[in-house]
């Protein structure tokens, strides 16, 4: 785990041997400490070099021990101590990467000397946690607060070269890292120590100190959306600040004990699994990530150019891929080619066409028209005609059935949806959607792809909304029907923001333009002048159907493009929502209409039936078979939907609440609203909890026996 041999002579180069990322689990920091230990006492050893196997230096503490309520073998501040306390000069050769508690150990060196392409950081923050071994208190002492605040507060991974110029690095060479970690500690043999004991030194001062950590503690505040861990980077970096390094320690393990085992910490830490569970996706046909080969990609083409089709083809550019984007309006085209190079700023292979022949020799092509059944079954039988064989024909439809499309063309194994998130060259999040006829190398294709692109991507069956909006639709449902019971947008996205969401959900439909869910819903034939004539404008198929989305659609409030929406902004394109008199009117006008009586509605209300509706079909996702595993779920809410990483995704949530509360809550609100049967808990969810409810990596045993019987 820790391997320890003598090289040129005097030089104990101790490498750390836990691949894949050298992670820091009980037997490599016993290895470490015995390590140190024996550099110590070896007479031959003047100076020592730590260094990680195969080109990382150590991607910190081990995640999957941290569900252990004490950690087996010598615990990290142990042994960084002992490493800081040698008398023989340590130096850190960093290659790769040296993040959380690899970098604490590289503070914990006297020297670091870094490969021109490593990167350091203290990524805890996205764990729930904050750098708990040392970390917080020697880094503000090495390049002073500001800057240790900023990298423990962002968790970003700071290049060698930045690192080079705040003094956390040494040195930075382009060569073999090791070797050149040995000359320099043959070259500082013998030389005082003290005052690279970080331990030992001051923190740089700082003016204005209160107000600094002030001002930090308020932005922190406003930006948390409720995490923990974000508000103890700083206090623990005040520590840092203001204490001698014994009292900061302290501080720091009194910090991070609080954290430790919360329920924020367990839940970012399962989204950090969640997010790279996607990868090993498989097929109800049995297919799998590790048996299906994905096809060379060299070239591809974007059919559409509005607002996503111009992301997507940002996205795939960045990636490598030599892109021709197709638009049939000229205008349009005119404008998306001065959009794309803008975000391209000028690199990337983009062509571009007004003809869709253009698409003739590329290896995959991406149709991002809008959600128009009639038009994009036209493209695909169009696709097929003019594509050379064996070309991967795509879709970025968010709804539609990737079946139907997959039978406007010659080989319907070629389709797979690529469902991508606005902004499409920012969200990280990819649903490929495979429908019965895709095939495994379509699917492994697309997959692949979206790695490339730096995606999350998560491998769905088809149905309408596949995972992220079929569940959304209870959502929004239960959003509509509050405001018809009393409750106001700003009561609901308050209630949702309080929870950790970045907006509410009616800021996000004015965001994301109200036209869009009326032109699905037309589709869906939920509305519209041949639907509405002579029906009840409440209910739908026997079902209870809110038109209140229509009607303000009917008004031309479309959202912030129009100027006002479920808000009022100051002008069309207007970013600042501002609560709207004419809204309340129009609802007070509608309850009266329909003979509905206001009635005062908890924030707790709102967050049941709003989140609880979306969990619940999230369970029937589970049981359709559309997921392969609550994880991908998650994984979809945390990088698609902005759900707050600290609440872990939406069935994580359930988990954490307790699935007996949340069916409980969904019988209750059932009971109220029987003509609404995303109310109506789910079979998958009345197993779970006979079964007792078992942790969130059982349900897939749950999921099995479900559905033999089905
Ligand atoms: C006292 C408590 C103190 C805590 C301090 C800490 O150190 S907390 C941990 C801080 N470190 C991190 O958060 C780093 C996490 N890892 C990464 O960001 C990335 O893995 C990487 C190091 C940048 C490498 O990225 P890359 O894309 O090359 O690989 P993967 O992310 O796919 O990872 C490969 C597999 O390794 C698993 N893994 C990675 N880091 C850890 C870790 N620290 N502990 C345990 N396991 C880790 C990862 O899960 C992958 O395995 P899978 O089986 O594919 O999931």
């Amino acid at each position: 785990m820790a391997q320890y041999r003598v090289v040129s002579g005097s030089v104990a180069l101790i490498t750390i041997q836990n691949p894949p990322v050298n992670a820091l689990r009980a037997a490599v920091r016993e290895g470490l400490f015995n390590a140190i230990k024996r550099a110590s006492s070896d007479p031959q050893v003047r100076s020592v070099v730590l260094s990680g196997h195969n080109g990382t230096f150590c991607g910190g503490a081990d995640i999957k021990e941290f569900g252990n309520v004490s950690l087996p073998g010598p615990h990290l501040v142990e042994v960084f101590q002992l490493m800081e306390d040698l008398v023989k000069p340590v130096v850190a050769a960093i290659e790769g990467f040296a993040l959380g508690g690899g970098l604490e150990l590289a503070l914990a060196c006297h020297y670091r000397i870094g490969h021109s392409k490593a990167r350091v950081g203290f990524p805890e923050v996205n764990l729930g946690l904050f750098p708990g071994a040392g970390g917080s208190q020697r880094l503000p002492r090495l390049v002073g607060v500001p800057a240790a605040l900023d990298i423990i507060i962002t968790g970003r991974h700071v290049a060698a070269g930045e690192a080079l110029k705040l003094g956390l690095l040494d040195k930075v060479i382009d060569q073999n890292t090791v070797d050149a970690a040995v000359t320099f500690a043959k070259s500082v043999e013998g030389k005082p120590l003290d005052n690279h004991r970080l331990g030992n030194r001051p923190c740089p001062p700082l003016e204005n100190m209160d107000a600094f950590f002030e001002e930090a503690m308020k932005r922190v505040h406003s930006r948390a959306r409720g995490a923990v861990a974000p508000i103890t980077c700083v206090q623990a970096v005040r520590g840092a600040a203001t204490l001698p390094f014994h009292k900061g320690m302290e501080l720091e393990k009194m910090l991070l004990g609080t954290l430790f085992n919360s329920a924020q910490a367990q839940a970012s830490q399962y989204c950090f699994f969640a997010e790279r569970a996607g990868a090993r996706w498989s097929m109800p046909s049995g297919a799998r990530w590790d048996t299906c080969k994905a096809k060379p990609i060299g070239t591809a083409a974007v059919i559409g150019l509005g607002t996503m089709g111009r992301g997507i083809t940002v996205a795939l550019a960045r990636a490598g891929l030599s892109v021709v984007a197709v638009e049939t309006q000229e205008h349009q085209l005119a404008e998306a080619q001065r959009a794309v190079s803008r975000m391209l700023k000028g690199g990337g292979r983009v062509s571009y066409s007004p003809d869709l022949q253009a698409a003739a020799e590329v290896d995959l092509v991406v149709e991002a028209v809008f959600e128009d059944m009639a038009i994009k079954e036209k493209i695909f039988k169009q696709l097929s005609e003019v594509c050379k064989p064996g070309t991967l024909l795509t879709t970025n439809t968010s709804t539609l059935d990737i079946d139907r499309l997959a039978s406007c063309t010659r080989d319907p194994q070629l389709v797979v949806g690529m469902h991508f998130f606005a902004p499409a060259h920012i969200m990280r999040l990819l649903e490929v959607v495979y429908g019965p006829r895709s095939s495994p190398e379509a699917v492994a294709t697309a997959m692949q792809l979206g790695k490339r692109m730096g995606k999350v991507s998560v491998a769905v069956g088809n149905c309408t909304g596949f995972v992220g909006n079929r569940m959304l639709k209870p959502y929004l449902e239960q959003a509509n029907f509050l405001l018809e019971e009393g409750a106001t947008p700003e009561l609901v996205d308050a209630a949702l923001e309080e929870f950790g969401f970045p907006m509410g959900v009616f800021k996000m439909s004015d965001l994301s333009g109200l036209d869009v869910g009326w032109r699905v819903r037309k589709e869906e034939g939920l509305t519209g002048p041949g639907v509405t004539a002579g029906q009840p404008m409440r209910i739908r198929h026997s079902r209870r159907y809110s038109p209140l989305g229509d009607l303000m659609c009917e008004e031309g409030r479309y959202g912030q493009k129009t100027g006002s929406g479920w808000y009022l902004y100051d002008k069309p394109g207007g970013r600042v929502a501002r609560s709207d008199p004419w809204l309340r009117n129009f609802l007070e006008q509608y309850r009266a209409r329909h003979g509905l009586v206001a009635r005062r509605i908890s924030q707790q209300e709102v967050l049941e039936r709003c989140l609880y509706a979306l969990i619940n079909e999230g369970f029937r996702v589970l049981e359709d078979g559309i997921a392969a595993s609550p994880q991908n779920i998650d994984a979809i809410y945390v990088f698609g939907y902005s759900w707050p990483k600290h609440r872990g995704g939406p069935m994580f949530y359930a988990s954490q609440v307790g699935l007996a509360r949340v069916l409980e809550g969904l019988n209750h609100y059932h009971q109220a609203h029987p003509d609404v049967p995303h109310l109506e808990p789910c079979s998958l969810l009345r197993r779970l909890v006979a079964s007792g409810s078992p942790p969130i990596d059982k349900w897939s045993e749950v999921v099995k026996g479900h559905r033999s019987q089905l």
